[in-house]
């Protein structure tokens, strides 16, 4: 790390604790992207997490806040000081009366689930896992299925963020309006969330039901019951075979009725899938086998064959299980557009371009199962929406989410062109991308106009609290008009650019990337009113020559107890 900054964080006079390492290894979830933050600091106190932007602002630092990981770009990389909320994770209070709830933003929803249910409550619906913070949760968007919900965030009522300039602010849809929807999709680049209100619901249970389906029954029960039947449903579906699972649930009072053991669920078919998949990166026409064996293992071979069912808590029932390492790449679009969507991306999958219209060759490419295809309403609640939230304005929605596995963490030969042709179709179907995920062919002009105005408020609010760009990275320089025509006047000389992405070469990182930042404009205040950034160049002898704390030391303290 940089001499400077380290000898300065010796100096620190407070009674606060700075509680950092270094030599930390971030990574995403799926180990699609590295970085190695100069400092990796995991707060425990508002008081904390204050000081550290203080110190940040001080130093010229960009602050990333990463909650579990499990956004797979490189939103969350970063060479300079990498925030943590997992020590920052308690519920504050319980209104049993009201149902609202107040946490500290870095509670895990596994953590959550538990705790409410002790009190009687969980929440409303929930996305394929429990693992991500519940500011995570509400930073990039992220949704379940069920057309009786919209976005999970649906359920805050208000947020505290810590800002840029060290101040505590509490947002709602009464007090501060603005910042409450810009933060409601924040992509990490307002502050740091601090504290989240929301409302839970009263715990029930679920009971589930799943069968293989044709993809021709899939379509033509479309706008007659798939989606209406249930409170929760959602499709995976099966390109080779030109079938789905179709997956439902209510809320119900019977009793709790464990679900069978199946496949891939158990250690053997685990590994197998794995290997299969793995095999298939050499050979990747044996994956329309793969498809039917495994599918057919898991789910039976024919529809209506197998009908699997369980009764479990809402918050164990609502998820599923992600297997491997993945690239996932998903997209929003008006419910109604679904079947010529599908119709179209099957038609290109078999070959058949005349159906497809997609300008792109399927030869030679192979893909992998399920593509998911779920569903929200954001449009029947009454509360404020996020700014940039993907959903549709005036109805239901439609996510399309094309999965690729990634066997022992390698990339999968075909991702780019499947990637490209998925993206092209989105684009005509009038689709927007999830904000968490692996789109590719985006850029910044063109996210400006699937926003339009809502991204000039959203930025407005941005450049409001972080003038300074503080909380901002590649990521969003890449996909957000920072500094386009439509962003007002911006320095934003504390962004961090990147200079650079490396394969890791370690064994356990297969072909995960590792991004570096540039850190030349970071300096100390002193220095850099005598020098203009970017540019300038680090403070003779400081390139990591002096470290806080001994290598691989867990969580030395700088400063305090
Ligand atoms: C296996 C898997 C399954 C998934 N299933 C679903 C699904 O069903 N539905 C769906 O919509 N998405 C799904 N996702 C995506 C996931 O829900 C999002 O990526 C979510 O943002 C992850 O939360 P996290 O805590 O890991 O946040 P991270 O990925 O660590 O961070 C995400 C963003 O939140 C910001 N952030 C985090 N904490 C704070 C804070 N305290 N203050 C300010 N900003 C903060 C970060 O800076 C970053 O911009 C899935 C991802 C995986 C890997
Ligand atoms: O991002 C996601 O990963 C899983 C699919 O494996 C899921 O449901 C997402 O959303």
């Amino acid at each position: 790390m940089d001499g400077f900054i380290a000898r300065e964080l010796q100096k620190l006079d407070s009674d606060i604790p700075f509680r950092a390492t270094t030599d930390y290894l971030h990574h995403t979830w799926a180990k699609t992207f590295f970085s190695r933050p100069e400092l990796y600091i995991r707060p425990q106190s508002i008081e904390e997490i204050q000081q550290v932007v203080k110190l940040a602002r001080r130093y010229r630092r960009r602050l990333v806040t990463v909650g579990s990981g499990h956004s797979p770009s490189d939103l969350t990389c970063t060479s300079s000081w990498l925030v943590n909320l997992d020590d920052f994770n308690r519920i504050l209070h319980v209104d049993p009366e009201t149902c609202l709830v107040t946490v500290q933003a870095g509670i895990r929803l596994y953590q959550l689930g538990p705790q409410l249910e002790e009190q009687g409550l969980t929440l409303d619906n929930l996305g394929s896992i429990d693992s991500q913070s519940i500011a995570g949760v509400i930073s990039t968007g992220t949704h379940g299925s069920s057309l009786r919900h919209g976005l999970l965030s649906e359920c805050i009522e208000s947020l505290s963020l810590v800002l840029a300039n060290g101040q505590l602010v509490r947002c709602s849809a009464t007090n501060n309006p603005d910042l409450f929807r810009a933060a409601l999709i924040s992509l990490g680049a307002l502050g740091i969330v601090v504290e989240v209100t929301f409302k839970a619901r009263p715990k029930f249970n679920i009971a589930w039901r799943q069968e293989r389906y044709s993809l021709s029954r899939v379509l033509s029960e479309w706008s007659t019951g798939l989606w209406t039947s249930t409170e929760f449903v959602r499709v995976w579906w099966m390109p080779y075979e030109k079938g789905a699972i179709v997956w439902r649930a209510d809320p119900t009072d019977l009793p709790l009725q464990a679900p069978p053991k199946n496949f891939y669920g158990e250690s053997l078919g685990y590994h197998i899938y794995h290997n299969l998949l793995a095999l298939a990166q050499y050979v990747p026409r044996i994956l329309p086998w793969v498809e039917w064996f495994v599918f057919g293992m898991q789910y039976g071979f024919r529809p209506g064959a197998v009908v699997t069912e369980a009764v479990q808590p809402s918050r164990e029932g609502l998820l599923m299980n992600c297997l491997y390492s993945q690239f996932v790449n998903e997209w929003a679009l008006p419910l109604d557009k679904g079947p010529e969507a599908i119709i179209r991306l099957s038609a290109w999958l078999h070959g058949d371009l005349e159906t497809a219209r997609i300008p792109f060759s399927p030869k030679g490419l192979w893909v992998h199962c399920p593509i998911e295809v779920r569903v929200s309403d954001s449009t029947l609640s009454s509360k404020p929406r996020p700014f940039l939230d993907p959903t549709c304005r005036d109805g239901p929605t439609l996510y399309l989410n094309a999965t690729l596995y990634r066997p022992y963490l390698r990339d999968p030969p075909c991702w780019k062109r499947y990637y490209e042709a998925f993206e092209w179709l989105m684009r005509d179907m009038g689709a927007r991308p999830h904000w968490a995920k692996n789109f590719t062919t985006l850029d910044s002009t063109e996210l400006q106009r699937l926003y339009k105005a809502d991204m000039d408020e959203w930025l407005k609010v941005r450049q409001d609290v972080d003038p300074e760009g503080m909380f901002l990275g590649e990521w969003h320089c890449r996909n957000l008009p920072l500094t386009g025509p439509s962003a007002v006047e911006a320095d934003l000389s504390m962004m961090e650019r990147e200079s650079g992405r490396r394969r890791l070469g370690a064994r356990d990182a297969g072909d995960g990337v590792e991004w570096v930042g540039d850190r030349r404009w970071q300096h100390a205040p002193s220095e850099r009113s005598s020098t203009s950034s970017p540019g300038f160049p680090t403070p003779e002898g400081s390139e990591d020559s002096y470290e806080v704390m001994s290598k691989g030391e867990a969580s030395i303290l700088l400063n305090g107890a």
